[in-house]
């Protein structure tokens, strides 16, 4: 049995500034990472995992294949002469053995890439030490929200499921996500985001999510827990970080699709080469068919292309941003507007209440008296303020008894109706006015200004109005909510405009509190006194001017929105709603994240697209390696392709395989780092990929070539 005391306020100012978190770790490419990836790049050489690959597929069948054929070769007389002229004894071995590296560099490129996750995976497994959570039975909260009874019982936390009721102390983890129904506390949400900064979670408003696998530091709080065992938050992360959730971004199918379609055209080619070519009653070997094959379809993009996309989302990860799904990372590449909710997000969202301020002949313990008792049942950070504020000017805590009218954004107001008739509200100025002039009260042009001079400075305020039992309403004043807008957003607004995104502050608040804040934040333009449904109607409408619309918010009136965006980014200090209906979470509720976000998703469209040039590029320099060396014996015309000038046949489709297969470990870096991005037109980041990509695709290949054939040229028997 455990009587709650009531909890010490703990200072509520959030300190988690936004500041831009390094990645976590260097993104160097090293050799021991390649030496660790190995054992995974070879398991994946299993013919049912490659084939999720189809371009791969084709090489690792043509590798069994040759392999096969080297085999039997012995017994069948030695290796067959192609193209009418004689080959070494190793050729069918060595192209065999070039075919399995070039499977196995694919592989060891995706490996590598996903190594990084499941080093984080690891660390993020730590975070959930399997704990005991303090279960409570008959959870019975009275009217005084600080004493409560409650059997508490002892469960491993890895049973604690939706629905549960938990009680969590200092120095506990939290056993699961969940929503803070009673107290206040400090966490340390460091396990998560890697901020060790604690953040104040409190019952009520936008700040009462938890996440499981944090830790309680001071004061005690009591949890509803949203999420099933094995789903927590860390467990999706876990799963995302590892790729195994990883989706694949809908330019990644299309860009498999054709690379597939493309090597099945190449296939059906090269199968009729020798069908062609037998009027000049020359036969090309298979070895060489083969060999000719894997250097025309692409497999420089094909090896590369999923550890460009894992690469991708972890780089997401490293910026402390989990995307749920791989469309949303792409989306973010092309977004160009981005709204922002005001509270929670541009602002740290504990509005304080700062001031009371009566208007005309209104008494000053009236109007505290009156705010106060209409916030003593309000969990929102405004309502608790309000009762702070009161109970250092004197008021005096005591149960009021009447029915609660709770805060809502579509009423924007909130309050209390007495037994005895009366009732007292405060809310948003338009709407306490209309619940004043419904109730044949007056409302004074004094009130106004009040409203206006508070808005004006950025402040939120909240006027306080009471109707006596005879019907007749009053304004009392105005409680001065005081917001406090996040340092260093004005910089980072300007870096969103230069790369081509509108941002657009909306807010339940009044239009001169918006104007001030939004001036202040340094946005393009701002929505006031918005409802949920304008916030969807406004991103509707973004959208069918076809644009696409990025929406970072915490609470729950921004989920519908959230969910409705093409990039929905929920702060990870906001409600487990919002982070639901989000594609992405930002683990630092930083509202500017997203400019990291959309840097990563263009860098990723970038990179993806550099390599596809480069790899078409680089198949073309094969053709004047193995089309001559294949017909040398018959059509002695063909030899003025060769210009390279290769020492032998042989020699010539041996060095093209061995580069084809090189190339693809010479641009795994490449491939993990992703092409440097910087904020230009599209166009003109686009005419420079084609030209160094294409450029240096053609041209490569043929300096690599005729260096490893330079090197065979030295090997007896070519
Ligand atoms: N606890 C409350 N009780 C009464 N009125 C409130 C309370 N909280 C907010 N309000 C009033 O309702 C208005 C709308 O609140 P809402 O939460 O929709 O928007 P906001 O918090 O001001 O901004 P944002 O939409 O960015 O969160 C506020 O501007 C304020 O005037
Ligand atoms: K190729
Ligand atoms: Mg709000």
């Amino acid at each position: 049995m455990s009587t709650i005391t009531e909890t010490s306020a703990v200072s509520s100012s959030d300190s988690a500034s936004p500041r831009p978190t390094p990645p976590r770790r260097a993104s160097a490419f090293s050799a021991a990472q390649l030496a660790q990836a190995l054992p995974g790049a070879v398991r994946k050489l299993d013919p049912r995992q490659m084939v999720r690959t189809p371009v791969m597929f084709i090489v690792e069948a043509g590798a069994a294949l040759i392999t096969a054929i080297a085999i039997a070769e012995p017994f069948l007389g030695g290796p067959q002469a192609s193209g009418g002229s004689e080959v070494p004894p190793s050729f069918t071995w060595l192209i065999a053995g070039w075919l399995w590296l070039t499977v196995l560099f694919a592989n060891l490129a995706e490996s590598v890439a996903e190594g990084r996750g499941k080093a984080q995976a690891s660390s993020l497994r730590q975070a959930r030490t399997g704990t005991t959570a303090r279960v409570v039975r008959d959870y019975a909260p009275e009217t005084d929200p600080g004493a409560w009874r409650a059997t508490v019982t002892a469960v491993s936390s890895s049973e604690v499921a939706r629905g549960d009721i938990v009680l969590i102390e200092a120095d506990e983890t939290v056993p699961g996500d969940g929503e803070i129904i009673w107290g206040i506390a400090s966490v340390d949400e460091s396990a998560i985001t890697g901020e060790s900064a604690p953040v104040v979670r409190e019952t009520g408003g936008d700040r009462s999510a938890v996440t499981g696998g944090t830790r309680v530091l001071s004061d005690r709080i009591v949890v509803l827990i949203t999420s099933q065992p094995g789903d927590t938050f860390v467990d999706r992360m876990i799963r995302l970080v590892e790729g195994a959730e990883r989706q694949k971004t809908p330019n990644e199918v299309a860009l498999n699709i054709l690379l597939a379609t493309l090597s099945i055209v190449f296939t059906v080619v090269v199968l009729t080469i020798n069908p062609i070519a037998s009027s000049s009653d020359v036969t090309v070997s298979v070895p060489v068919l083969v060999a000719l094959l894997v250097c025309l379809i692409p497999t420089t993009i094909g090896a590369l292309l999923s550890a460009i996309g894992i690469a991708g989302m972890d780089r997401l990860v490293q910026h402390n941003v989990l995307a749920m799904s791989g469309r949303a990372v792409e989306a973010a590449g092309d977004v160009t507007t981005l709204l922002l909710d005001k509270t929670g997000t541009i602002t740290y969202g504990n509005r304080r209440a700062s001031e009371f301020i009566t208007v005309a002949d209104a008494d000053r313990h009236e109007l505290i008296a009156a705010a106060a008792q209409s916030s003593l049942s309000d969990p929102t950070p405004e309502g608790t303020s309000i009762v702070d504020l009161a109970v250092t000017e004197g008021f005096v805590r005591k149960e009021v008894d009447g029915d609660v009218v709770p805060f809502s954004a579509r009423t924007r107001m909130s309050g209390v109706d007495f037994v005895d008739g009366s009732s007292v509200r405060k809310g948003a100025g338009s709407a306490v006015r209309e619940w004043v002039t419904a109730a044949s009260g007056m409302v004074t042009a004094e009130l106004g200004e009040t409203v206006d001079r508070i808005s004006q400075s950025g402040g939120t305020p909240l006027v306080v109005a009471v109707r006596d039992v005879t019907g007749r309403a009053r304004v009392l004043g105005v409680v001065h909510l005081k917001d406090v807008v996040k340092e260093g957003l004005p910089e980072r607004f300007a870096e969103l405009r230069s790369m081509g995104i509108r941002t657009v502050m909306i807010t339940g608040d009044n239009h001169l509190t918006a104007q001030a804040i939004a001036a202040e934040a340094g946005l393009d333009d701002y929505l006031a006194e918005a409802t949920p449904e304008d916030k969807m109607r406004l991103i509707r409408k973004e959208q069918e001017g076809g644009s696409l619309v990025a929406m970072t918010g915490d609470g729950t009136n921004d989920a519908p929105a959230l969910a409705l965006a093409d990039v929905g980014v929920a702060m990870n200090t906001g409600t487990s709603a919002a982070k639901e209906a989000g594609n992405m979470v930002d683990l630092d509720s930083d509202p500017t994240k997203l400019i990291d976000i959309v840097r990563i998703g263009k860098q990723l469209l970038i990179t993806r697209g550099a390599l596809t040039t480069f790899s078409i590029a680089n198949d073309v320099a094969k053709y004047f390696a193995i089309i001559p060396a294949m017909f040398t014996g018959a059509l002695p015309g063909l030899a003025a392709l060769n210009v390279m000038q290769l020492h032998s046949p042989s020699s010539a489709i041996l060095a093209a395989i061995i580069f084809n297969a090189l190339i693809i470990v010479a641009l795994i870096p490449l491939s993990l780092r992703g092409v440097k991005y910087r904020a230009a037109s599209a166009s003109s980041t686009l005419n420079r990929n084609l030209f160094v990509y294409g450029l240096g695709g053609i041209i490569a290949p043929f300096i690599g070539i005729k260096a490893i054939d330079l090197v065979l040229s030295l090997v007896p028997g070519f």
